[in-house]
């Protein structure tokens, strides 16, 4: 089995391992040891807003220093800053260096750009905004940002809204055999164990427009309608752009908003990607005949994970998650 790496995915990347062209580089860093670290929390026509040293309350605009190159700098990248970082009015500090990405999500390729782009870096968690009724939950759509999860490093979060309008149990018990943890509202309730969840932790939120997205971003973030310019996205619909915006919580740890973005790149997720986070499959799989998508009879008829299941090694229920999440990467092109 090829072993694929998610970092490793498309070319629009930054070159987050050292490899065989990165020499020039390194030798390059010593003049930038003065670089003060920070994070990406905006980014905005070939401005990048970051807060240094993670401090919430500092704001510096930036630009990318030439030597970057094509190297693409998104929301959440920790990046290194020269020149002016006090963030006072018309000041500009200079991107002088991005660090190896923890983890990416990345979103679909579309009629106006061709190519999967990484949307946040480094979130830890992704949290899978979804209404309980009013938009109906939509499975498929779970389901794939499961695989974007799996694939670009994130830890996946249910977040089940409205439980004010329909009852959360049968959704979870869809769930129950994936382990994804999750946690339910209402807008009548503070959402304190979702804030719980994110204190302290870097956390990307998605989901469609109308599942309660922004009365949720409104609550956990109460500067957000506060403050000026990179925010101003939240809560707008889909007209606006698909950038991210990364919001400080008050309690520590930040959320990206990802307005616009509905579906996920995963063409080039392949089958054996997903296997791999399903570690008590994933020896069997390198069992299964070459090009085998895994998904048992009739498509997959020599498929080695049904013996996993039949030896005891693992249950039924996890095998029957595993492979709608496998089916699931098939409808990627749907939105
Ligand atoms: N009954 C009920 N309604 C809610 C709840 N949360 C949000 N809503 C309503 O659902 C609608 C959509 O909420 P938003 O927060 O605007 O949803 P969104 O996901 O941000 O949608 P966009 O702004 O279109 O991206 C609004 O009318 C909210 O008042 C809830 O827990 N229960
Ligand atoms: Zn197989």
């Amino acid at each position: 089995m090829a072993r694929r790496d998610w970092r490793e995915l498309d070319e629009s990347d930054v070159r987050v391992r050292p490899g065989k062209g990165t020499r020039p580089r390194s030798k390059r860093r010593p003049a930038h040891a003065d670089a003060v670290p920070a994070r990406v929390t905006a980014v905005d026509r070939g401005r990048w807003t970051c807060a240094v040293a993670d401090d919430p309350g500092s704001r510096v605009t930036a630009m990318r220093a030439r030597e970057l190159g094509r190297t693409p700098v998104v929301v959440g990248d920790r990046v290194g800053l020269v020149g002016d970082v006090s963030g006072k009015p018309d000041t500009l500090a200079r991107i002088v260096r991005v660090e190896e990405r923890t983890s990416v999500l990345r979103r679909t390729a579309d009629d106006t750009d061709p190519y999967e782009r990484v949307v946040v870096a480094n979130a830890e968690q992704l949290l899978i905004v979804t209404a309980l009724a009013d938009p109906p939950p939509r499975t498929g759509f779970i389901d794939r940002c499961l695989v974007a999860c799996y694939t670009g490093g994130l830890e996946p979060v249910l977040c089940l809204t409205k439980a004010d309008l329909a009852d959360p149990e049968e959704l979870l018990a869809s769930y129950a055999d994936l382990d994804v943890p999750a946690v339910v509202t209402r807008h009548d309730e503070e959402p304190a164990e979702l804030a719980e969840r994110l204190r302290g932790r870097v956390s990307a939120l998605v989901g469609h427009s109308g599942v309660g997205k922004s009365t949720l971003v409104n609550r956990l973030v109460p500067e957000a309608d506060l403050a000026t310019g990179v925010v101003s996205a939240v809560g707008k619909g889909r007209h606006t752009s698909v950038s991210a915006v990364a919001l400080p919580l008050p309690e520590g740890g930040w959320v990206v908003d990802t307005p616009g973005v509905r579906s996920f790149g995963l063409a080039h997720v392949t089958a054996d990607d997903i296997v791999e986070a399903f570690p008590e499959f994933a020896e069997a799989a390198e069992e299964c005949p070459s090009g085998c998508g895994h998904l048992g009879p009739p498509e997959d008829p020599d498929c080695a994970l049904d013996d996993v299941v039949a030896s005891g090694a693992a249950r039924p229920g996890r095998l029957e998650s595993l492979r709608r999440l496998l089916a699931s990467r098939a409808g990627i092109a749907e939105t």
